[in-house]
């Protein structure tokens, strides 16, 4: 038998077709524009192994210095990253161009976890634009204040609290967190730090955050992954969803079952979903058509649950942390409070508004609670971070100085106002008025009857150390201890009498 000849024909073929596949290889890769810059990336794997696993903002931070841009451009497997470092940024791009962002890829790990139907994950189409519009008419400016009688009892039971059991101040400020936001959405009361709540959504929490990167494991890449067995090897992100799906599907039914038993027995209250759950039943009897389905009640109330109390939590850990670190700061915030209430009363709503410096506070903690926005298609990456600590625009970026945004005309810096810190355009945060009066009220009463102070150390007295940081993923203080003491009997009778 002879040697197969190819015939010039097929060569050429062969040729021809294969500079198609390359022109449209080189078509799909074609750039239109320029990225933006950005340090070089590795062959295949993109920038995987160049983006620090740890303190990310401080190395995005830093390259753009180096590379003199606020945008800066990275891949990893081929999923672009757009970082912006500046609010200029965020603001055209998020804000004014918020219709090419607002989508996101299919978290397909997340779905199979058992958050298929919320908000945070939703890719934009109708679906996701029905769930913002169930929980942003709900939590808009102008309705929040209706929460206000809650904020405070929820407030005054946290300081009672702490101040009966000052060693646990971190435990109840988390039964705090998810307390508001339960009883916002389901009406249910969680007045001990023992409630089966409490461990149901820090269940769901830990198995949320420890799932790996939204949209990055290979689940995700690769969807079918999904029907192979999950013990074959390099499936660990499909076992770990398998394995502990029942805490998100426990956070989700176990408060849902309830609202419906509620119904049924007749209890009615004015939470989230016992309003959509009588709509829909309402609806169903009178045979008009329903917009939303249970599964969308079912998913926008846990989404309230999982969005509002960790991200709280953390808020308030770092006010703790940073009136520990900085005295004259919480001193400065007593003085101002206790001129404008006095020592006879507890804080009220009324009273926040004129609480200037304690609104600066509020203001320069967020600048310490750097959350990353979630990914979008174009994942984009505002770092919050970066964004305040802008040397042209902020005079000592990296101390904690509410006293910053004094107005010029009354002697201060006037520097300006942090913004950003619950994410800029259509997927901004729909529970930022809420949360920022939780936030206030808290701060307010905390500083009004205790002072925090730093551990007492072996000499008996208050021993100063340097706090850590975790810096992978979002920031967030490592665990610590910290003094607190009533400042007064008079402000101690006022919080115990008070609930
Ligand atoms: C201090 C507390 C809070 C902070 C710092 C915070 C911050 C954020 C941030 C940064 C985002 C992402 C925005 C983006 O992807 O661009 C977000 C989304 C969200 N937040 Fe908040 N949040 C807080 C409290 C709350 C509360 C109390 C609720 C509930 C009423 C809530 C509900 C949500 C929801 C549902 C989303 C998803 C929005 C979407 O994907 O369209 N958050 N939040």
């Amino acid at each position: 038998m002879g040697i197969p000849i190819i015939s010039p024909s097929a060569t050429l073929l062969s040729a021809a077709g294969l500079v198609i596949v390359l022109a449209i290889f080189k078509f799909r890769n074609r750039r239109t524009l320029p990225y933006p810059p950005g340090p070089p990336g590795e062959f295949l794997i993109g920038h995987l192994r160049v983006i620090p696993f740890e303190d990310s903002p401080t190395a995005y931070l830093n390259w753009g210095r180096e590379y003199k841009s606020d945008v800066l451009y990275f891949n990893t497997l081929r999923q672009p990253i757009i970082v912006l470092n500046s609010v200029k940024a965020c603001v055209d791009l998020l804000d004014k161009r918020g219709a090419n962002y607002a989508d996101r890829p299919r978290f397909v790990l997340l779905e199979l976890l058992g958050w298929g139907m919320t908000l945070t994950w939703l890719r934009w189409s109708p679906k996701m634009q029905q769930h913002r519009k169930m929980l942003q008419s709900p939590f808009a400016k102008s309705k929040v204040s209706v929460y206000q009688s809650l904020q405070m009892k929820e407030t005054h039971r946290l300081v009672k609290g702490m101040m009966k059991s000052p060693l646990e101040w971190e435990l109840e400020l988390r039964r705090f967190a998810i307390a508001v936001v339960a009883n916002v959405s389901y009406g249910v009361d969680i007045n001990t730090v023992d409630h089966q709540w409490v461990d149901l959504s820090d269940a769901a929490g830990y198995a949320t955050s420890h799932a790996g990167a939204p949209g990055g494991t290979i689940v995700d890449r690769f969807p079918p992954v999904r029907y192979l067995p999950d013990w074959l090897p390099g499936l660990r992100a499909l076992k770990y969803a398998h394995d502990n799906k029942s805490a998100i599907v426990n956070m989700h039914e176990i408060p849902y079952q309830g609202a419906l038993r509620e119904m049924e027995e007749g209890v009615t209250n004015p939470s989230f979903i016992h309003n959509l759950l009588e709509k829909y039943r309402s609806n169903e009897k009178e045979g008009l058509p329903n917009d939303f389905t249970l599964a969308d009640i079912k998913g926008s109330a846990a989404a309230i649950i999982i969005a509002g109390s960790e991200t709280t939590m953390t808020t308030l850990v770092v006010f703790i942390l940073m009136m520990m670190c900085n005295p004259e700061v919480q001193k400065k915030a007593q003085v101002e409070i206790d001129a404008a209430i006095g020592s006879d009363r507890l804080p009220e709503f009324e009273d926040i508004e004129g609480l200037t410096y304690l609104n600066y506070i509020r203001l320069e903690n967020c600048t310490l609670v750097t959350t990353w926005n979630t990914p979008s298609k174009l994942e984009r990456r505002r770092n919050v971070f970066a964004m305040h600590r802008d040397p042209d625009v902020y005079s000592n970026p990296y101390d904690f100085s509410p006293d910053r945004y004094i107005p010029k005309s009354e002697g201060g810096l006037g520097e300006a106002f942090p913004v950003g810190n619950f994410g800029f355009g259509r997927r901004v945060c729909p529970g930022q008025y809420l949360a920022n009066n939780t936030v206030s009220m808290v701060m307010a009463t905390m500083l009004s009857t205790l002072n925090i102070d730093w551990p007492v150390g072996p000499s008996g007295k208050p021993t100063p150390f340097e706090p850590g940081w975790s810096k992978i993923g979002q920031y967030h203080p490592l665990e610590f201890q910290c003094t607190m003491e009533p400042r007064s009997e008079k402000a101690k009778d006022l919080v115990y009498k008070s609930i």
